[in-house]
């Protein structure tokens, strides 16, 4: 297993090129199931999530090649298989858009329950009911979704949930109802911009969609989709994360090939912290292009809150809690989308972050600086958050089980070191601990005569002169 360490204080600055977006592509994969013929994606990220999804479709027996240009060329080479293993199911939460797209063009399918980031409950209830209305037959058993149909036919389908709508689930039901009998609608459906991704590609297949980007769906079935050619949308998520890593170091820089218009809400949002940020195209906020962030002013603390799009995402909560936990005042974060996805919070303070929690929020009393500390990555949004900490942080930052950011970060550390930043990807061994946090007796903690130091150092402001008594281990 890797771990980063992080050198923070470095101010980032140049050009970084945003990715292709991994939620975007993973679906998009999944639907080259529901086509004829040979899928081409462009701009598919590097990432251990692409490399799950595709070996999920090579069990369904699916040809996935990338060639020495990055182009993914994906094609059904056997209709038999209808399994997708719990092994590689469990890996990531987008394996589960196998479903809708086996069970129209196979009639049947069998899907372990996805896992995916541990960020609170994740149910598929709203997948399953979208599918039986299409006139799925669905049964779950030790942990599998085994669905049948004979044929689909157009529903009329309500996706809302407790939380607003589901994205995963809107690709699933949409992909299933282009090849489905007659005329589906969708009533809120996701209108992220991953979905109408998907969507646009399916409509370029043949499949006739209509309303993508908006709450209302309307499908008209075709007999078959045609594969063509298709380029995966940047990843707003990581212009987003970089964004913040700019703010956070005070730093300026230039991002290429930025969708501004997918993330309208953060830019919003970054600019009223005080972060100047500035589009070539201004006018044109749908167009591919260069975007420029810096800091030239003391930052604010703000409130925020995670919302479906066009909201902030609550995969940028995360980031934004990192920036807000070191700008002075308090910031109250809020995430409606995933109540409990709040795991950074606890790292966070281990740097010197003052959170508190309060159901779906967290409140913040920003401080001037967080100091590098050993923390533990626990999914894919919290390690991007933590890492944006140590960047900023005074010292070194240890981030272990970073394997989470590489499912959904392609070269992160790369495109940061680019920018000046001094990130370092060792093997989580003892030895290759800094020696400001070098583990004691095969613990991570700081050295017993470090401790006594922080005790006794000069920067108390008390009358006793007490010093504490060395014990057996000093
Ligand atoms: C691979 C992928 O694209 N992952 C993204 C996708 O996850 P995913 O598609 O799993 O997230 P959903 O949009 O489905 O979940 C949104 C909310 O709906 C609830 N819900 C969802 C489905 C369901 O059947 N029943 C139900 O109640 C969830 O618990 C959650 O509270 O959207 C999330 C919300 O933007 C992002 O954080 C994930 O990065
Ligand atoms: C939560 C995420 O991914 P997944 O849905 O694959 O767990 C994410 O991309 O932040």
């Amino acid at each position: 297993m890797d771990m980063f360490i992080v050198r923070g204080g470095e101010r980032l600055s140049g050009s970084v090129t945003v990715s292709g977006a991994k939620n975007s592509a993973l679906p998009l994969m999944a639907a080259a199931l529901a086509c004829e013929g040979e899928t081409t994606l462009s701009s598919i990220p590097n990432l251990v999530d692409v490399t799950t999804q595709s070996r999920v479709l090579g069990s369904l027996g699916m040809d996935v090649q990338r060639d020495e240009s990055g182009l993914l060329h994906l094609k059904t080479v056997d209709e038999s298989a209808c399994i997708a293993d719990y092994d590689l199911v469990r890996r990531m939460r987008a394996s589960v858009c196998v479903l809708g797209p086996l069970l129209a063009k196979r009639r049947m399918a069998c899907v372990s329950l996805p896992g995916g980031c541990n960020i609170g409950d994740r149910p598929i209830d709203l997948h399953l009911k979208g599918l039986a209305a299409l006139g799925a037959q669905i049964r779950v058993d030790r942990g599998y979704v085994i669905a049948r149909a004979d044929r689909l036919r157009g529903a009329n389908i309500f996706l809302g949930g407790a939380f607003g709508s589901t994205v995963t689930g809107t690709c699933n039901v949409m992909i299933a109802a282009t090849l489905a009998e007659g005329t589906t609608t969708i009533e809120s459906a996701a209108c992220e911009p991953e979905v109408v991704d998907v969507g646009n590609f399916l409509n370029a297949c043949g499949a006739r969609i209509e309303g993508l980007g908006t709450p209302f769906l309307k499908i008209e079935g075709v007999e078959r989709l045609q594969a063509v050619e298709h380029e995966v949308i940047p990843d707003r998520i990581e212009a987003a994360t970089l964004m913040i890593a700019a703010a956070m170091t005070g730093g300026d820089v230039q991002l290429n090939e930025v969708r501004p218009d997918h993330i309208t809400a953060v830019m919003e949002k970054l600019r009223e912290i005080g972060v100047t940020i500035q589009l070539e195209y201004p006018q044109q906020p749908e167009r591919r292009q260069s975007v420029w962030v810096k800091v030239t002013q003391p930052l604010k603390s703000v409130d925020c809150i995670a919302l479906p799009y066009p909201g902030i995402p609550t995969d940028v909560q995360a980031q934004l809690m990192s920036l807000l936990a070191c700008v002075p005042g308090i910031s109250i974060v809020t995430d409606k989308v995933f109540p409990d996805r709040f795991m950074h919070a606890s790292e966070l303070a281990r740097m010197g972050a003052k959170i508190r929690r309060e159901s779906a929020s967290a409140i913040l009393n920003g401080v001037s600086r967080l100091s590098g500390a050993c923390v533990m990555a626990s999914d894919l949004r919290a390690s991007a958050a933590l890492v944006l900490a140590g960047l900023a942080a005074e010292g070194e930052t240890v981030i272990r089980r970073i394997y989470h950011l590489d499912r959904g970060y392609e070269c992160l550390e790369e495109k940061l070191i680019a920018l000046g930043a001094n990130v370092q990807r060792v093997k989580d061994e003892p030895e290759n601990m800094p020696e400001s946090l070098k583990l004691t007796d095969g613990e991570e903690r700081p050295t017993y005569s470090e401790l006594l130091d922080a005790l006794t150092g000069p920067h108390w402001n008390l009358n006793s002169s007490e010093k504490p008594t060395p014990s057996a281990e000093g």
